[in-house]
């Protein structure tokens, strides 16, 4: 299949982990003899240096001729006392409003292997298959805003159609899944979750197979870590669902091991890891690489329907983990980790490996 790719390494460690989703992308599509066309372009701060704008029309114009986006990273302390219009993360918010990516999937999946990482006990992290569906172009995020020196708002707003869509989105993924969804707002205090909580109960008519409870936000902030076994699809709201996201880095051990697809009702997507540009780290080598290796994944998934390949792809990394193999915030003390390059090198001698026993399995069949 010949696929293009729009890659954005972005700043701090998103060159590096990209750098390292990239090799494992072009091993696996040397494997399975896939014509991935990828193109480089800028965004966020590393833009702003460049073209003074976080998302450069050329950019945009690239990834409107690709299959699918592959993001790093955006931010850092560089340009955090930009004006507005010129903060990478403005980049970001722009890109994904602009392709319509409304719903961002993340989900949560414990490793056995990394349940020490976790500072949660075993028997509560263990086994943990969750999926946050994010709405991520309303809300808080995009409302208008208005600041002075005296007062500052942020105009949260919520349509009927944005919430119908990721809902509707939600209760798909828990009928393919373990037919539960937890729709997660502030209803008690809040109109946008009064409206989106009258939305998921007219929904759930249309999906007699999957279970609905609604939770208010911050009781699911609690019981996301103490029984997050509980969940399969949570849906929620731009803003609530980045916040629970990255609490629930806290079950896998780390940030470093979460990816995300950002989709719409096509093909296309926008896959980057849920961590952010991680500045305190950039550039030492020791980031993690697995967000943005998984976060490839999804692409094969989601937008190319290449599902044996996503499957390859996490097989890896779960093997690499069960041999004992960690980047830096994996480990503990002292302890022996490898470096982004070296991790991924592990990866891919997985990938080779793995097919080999593959192609002589076939072979018997
Ligand atoms: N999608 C994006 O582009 C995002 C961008 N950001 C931006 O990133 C910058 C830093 O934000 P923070 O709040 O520090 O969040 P962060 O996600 O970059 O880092 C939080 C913590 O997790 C660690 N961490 C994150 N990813 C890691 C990885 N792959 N391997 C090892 N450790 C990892 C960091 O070292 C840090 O201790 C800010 O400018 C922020 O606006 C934050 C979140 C998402
Ligand atoms: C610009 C922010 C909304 C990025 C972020 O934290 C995220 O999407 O997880
Ligand atoms: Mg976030």
């Amino acid at each position: 299949m010949e696929k293009k790719i729009t890659v954005l390494p972005g700043d701090g460690i998103g060159p590096e982990v990209i750098a390292a989703a990239v090799r494992v992308l072009k091993v696996i599509g040397k494997r399975y003899n896939h014509d991935f066309q990828l193109g480089y372009a800028a965004i966020g701060g590393a833009a702003i240096d460049q073209f003074h704008n976080p998302l450069p029309e050329k950019t945009i114009e690239m990834c409107k001729e690709s299959d699918a986006i592959l993001l790093g990273a955006v931010g850092g302390p560089k340009w955090d006392n930009n004006p507005a219009e010129l903060r990478p993360e403005k980049g970001l918010l722009t890109i994904r409003k602009t392709f319509d990516l409304f719903a961002n999937l993340r989900p949560v999946k414990a490793f056995p292997s990394l349940l020490n990482a976790s500072p949660l006990k075993r028997e509560v992290a263990e086994n943990v298959d969750l999926m946050i569906v994010r709405e991520l172009t309303g809300g808080i995020y995009f409302g208008e805003k208005h600041r002075t020196e005296e007062e500052a708002t942020d105009l949260n707003i919520y349509s009927r159609h944005e919430i119908e869509r990721i809902v509707d989105k939600a209760f798909e993924l828990a009928k393919l899944r373990k037919g539960r969804l937890c729709s997660v707002d502030k209803a008690n205090v809040l109109e946008t979750s009064r409206l989106w909580r009258q939305i998921v109960e007219e929904k759930k008519e249309q999906y007699p197979d999957v279970t609905v409870e609604h939770n208010l936000v911050d009781s699911v902030a609690m019981k996301l870590i103490t029984n997050p076994g509980h969940y399969d699809v949570v849906v929620t709201d731009n803003m609530f669902g980045d916040i629970l996201s990255d609490e629930s880095s806290v079950i896998t051990g780390s940030l470093g091991v979460l990816p995300s697809a950002s989709i719409r009702s096509d093909h296309f997507g926008l896959y980057e890891p849920v961590h952010g540009s991680a500045p305190e780290i950039a550039g030492e080598g020791t980031a993690n690489p697995a967000a943005a290796i998984l976060s490839v994944a999804m692409m094969l998934r989601y937008s190319f329907g290449m599902t044996v390949e996503a499957e390859e792809i996490e097989k890896a990394v779960n093997d690499v983990f069960n041999d004992g193999y960690y980047t830096a915030d994996l480990v503990k003390n002292n302890e022996h980790f490898l470096t982004t390059d070296e991790w991924t090198d592990k990866v891919i001698a997985k990938i080779d490996s793995n097919f080999v026993i593959d192609c002589i399995m076939e072979s018997y069949i």
